[in-house]
């Protein structure tokens, strides 16, 4: 009994130790990816404002992208209409950009009413080197290929996590494929076979089943894919597949994308000549 006692004194003691290690290495690791994801933070807003402060001016109607660095985007366009009496109406890609709009007090229009706008500003998941972008990794990709179709021209702001030479190279979760949900097992085998690679159904994460977009649709993210493929080719090929609604593949549709750096600065890119 007493051996017992002493065993699990021991063996708890030793536990301990390696809670309070264990406690330690985690605090440390917490405090470093919270300095990434704040230093993340920063150069999402500082590309995000300055593409705002170059972009927009008085009268625009403005493509609102989604995501976390197009809340930076809204945020400034709001305090300029405040503090400079900016005259901009807007036209959101998604449920979550309309809310953006509504939430900043800015004025909210859609593409029957505004059909050509003056410019979109939008997020990505990757730019390449030249300039050809995945979209999609929020779902959003059809509207906001619509939108920035309708738009004189596609302004992309980014952190500097955001920047590959090819695409692939920093983006693992693959170019989203929006599909309609019927279709999505021949859609996925055709792709599969054709390209190779794997094209996987999103799952959704806070409920059972797959993600189904703000139009109603599922998500295949095409994963394993040959990099050096001419994307411009496949993009055209994907969507004459009988059921493929979008793909996130926006090729020679940006005119230029705003990379806010880990020292603060922002650079920016535009397309090869
Ligand atoms: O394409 C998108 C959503 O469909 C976003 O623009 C993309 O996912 C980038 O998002 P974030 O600014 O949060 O990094």
């Amino acid at each position: 009994m007493i051996t017992c006692i002493s065993f699990i004194g021991k063996s708890s003691a030793f536990g301990t130790t390696n809670n309070l290690i264990n406690h330690k290495v985690g605090f440390v690791f917490q405090k470093l990816s919270f300095s990434v994801m704040s230093r993340i933070k920063e150069a999402k807003k500082s590309a995000a404002y300055l593409a705002v402060d170059k972009h927009v001016k008085s009268g625009d109607l403005v493509g609102i992208g989604s995501g976390s660095t197009v809340i930076f985007a809204v945020e400034r366009l709001a305090a300029r209409v405040k503090k400079e009496k900016l005259d901009i109406k807007c036209v959101p890609t998604s449920f979550q950009a309309r809310d953006l709009v509504i939430q900043n007090k800015l004025t909210l229009t859609n593409l029957e009413v505004c059909p050509e706008l003056d410019v979109c500003i939008d997020g990505a998941d990757e730019v390449d080197e030249n300039l050809d972008l995945i979209k999609g990794g929020g779902g959003c990709l059809l509207q906001e290929k619509i939108v920035a179709s309708c738009s004189k021209k596609l302004v992309i702001v980014a952190d500097y996590t955001k920047d590959s030479k090819r695409l692939g190279d920093q983006y693992k979760k693959g170019i989203p494929i929006e599909v309609a949900p019927m279709a999505y097992v021949p859609i996925k085998n055709r792709i599969e076979k054709i390209y190779g690679g794997n094209a996987e159904l999103r799952m959704a994460v806070a409920k059972a089943g797959p993600v189904v977009t703000d139009n109603g649709n599922f998500i295949l993210d095409w994963r394993e894919y040959k990099q050096d493929s001419d994307w411009g080719k496949i993009n055209t090929e994907l969507v004459l597949i009988p059921g493929v609604v979008e793909t996130g593949l926006f090729v020679k549709m940006a005119e230029v994308a705003y990379f806010g750096m880990e020292d603060g600065s922002v650079k920016n890119r535009v397309p090869p000549q």
